[in-house]
């Protein structure tokens, strides 16, 4: 990641998309001055990679490759599980949420603000694709809204903890009844912080449906059925929307990679299949979640 920030920005430029949040975007007023951000759509597909990494770099950089092919196949593997282990929690089929997706991977950097500042690295807003992971690299930034303008800081994350996050059409698919978080990063102190999020970006002609399993006489269907690409150009057609769009509230889980299948798939299950609870700490998981009912 450092050696692709240095590149000149004409190579830089050479990530594009036509499919937004997709390529590369560099410090401007509307996200921030201090972030920087590369896109490598379908990053559990090594030609992809290599495509990537033969624009920035003229040798092909083999080892860039085999890295991020590597941790994006692990982190669509990880999304896979958590997306399992939701199915499973509310007795539902694997076929309740079965898309064709692919995986962009996004490698950011967030500079760090001048002495004494705390800025905003990237603003507020709800993740578009149906979920994210995260991991970052020990330096925090990373925050959740937890209520209305409480923000708090996801701080002294193990390096082996990733952080999922609820997208809004993944909120939609459940009725609301998981809610996508609003966060942010906001940066202070003199160290650069850099991150890498794993998207799962359905493909074209993908329909999000509320099952029917979700939409009872308390809990009345929330949202249409809905064409996921129309809403991804549609939201990102205006930051406006990004910023404030009405899929506030809080679903927010972090666990450790190595945990996740023992004590973690337990946890999850048990805490989704009780009703009301806020926190809840257990060795390295911590879990937030809030349900409405
Ligand atoms: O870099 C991070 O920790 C968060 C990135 C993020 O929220 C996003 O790209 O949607
Ligand atoms: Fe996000």
């Amino acid at each position: 990641m450092k050696e692709l920030v240095k590149d000149p920005v004409e190579r830089k430029q050479k990530n594009a998309s036509p499919l937004p949040y997709h390529g590369w975007v560099g410090p401007c007023e509307q996200v921030s001055l201090l972030y920087v951000g590369f896109g490598v759509r379908d990053a559990s597909n090594y030609d992809s990679v290599k495509n990537f990494a033969q624009l920035m770099w003229p040798d092909g950089h083999p080892q860039f490759s085999d890295t991020i092919h590597t941790l994006a196949t692990q982190m669509e593997e990880l999304n896979k599980l958590v997306w399992l282990m939701l199915i499973d929690s509310y007795g539902l089929e694997e076929e309740s949420l079965k898309m064709i997706y692919k995986t962009l991977v996004r490698m950011m950097k967030y500079m760090s603000p001048s002495p004494g500042e705390y800025k905003s690295g990237l603003h507020s807003h709800t993740d578009k694709p149906v979920s994210t992971l995260i991991c970052e690299d020990q330096i925090s930034g990373l925050e959740v809204e937890v209520n209305d303008n409480q923000w708090i800081m996801l701080s002294n994350l193990s390096p082996s903890s990733f952080i999922f996050v609820v997208g809004d059409p993944l909120k939609a698919w459940n009725n609301g009844r998981l809610k996508s978080v609003n966060h942010r990063v906001m940066m202070s102190g003199d160290k650069d912080r850099y991150s890498i999020a794993a998207f799962v970006i359905p493909n074209e002609g993908t329909i999000i449906k509320t099952p029917k399993e979700f939409i009872y006489d308390q809990h009345p269907r929330l949202f249409k059925d809905f064409d996921f690409m129309d809403f991804f150009h549609f939201a990102f057609s205006d930051l406006e929307k990004l910023i404030d769009s009405g899929f506030q509230d809080h679903f927010f889980l972090k666990f450790r990679w190595e945990t996740a299948m023992e004590e973690g798939l337990e946890l999850v299950f048990q805490i989704l299949a009780s009703s009301k609870f806020n926190s809840c700490f257990f060795h390295e998981i911590f879990l937030y979640l809030d349900f409405y009912n």
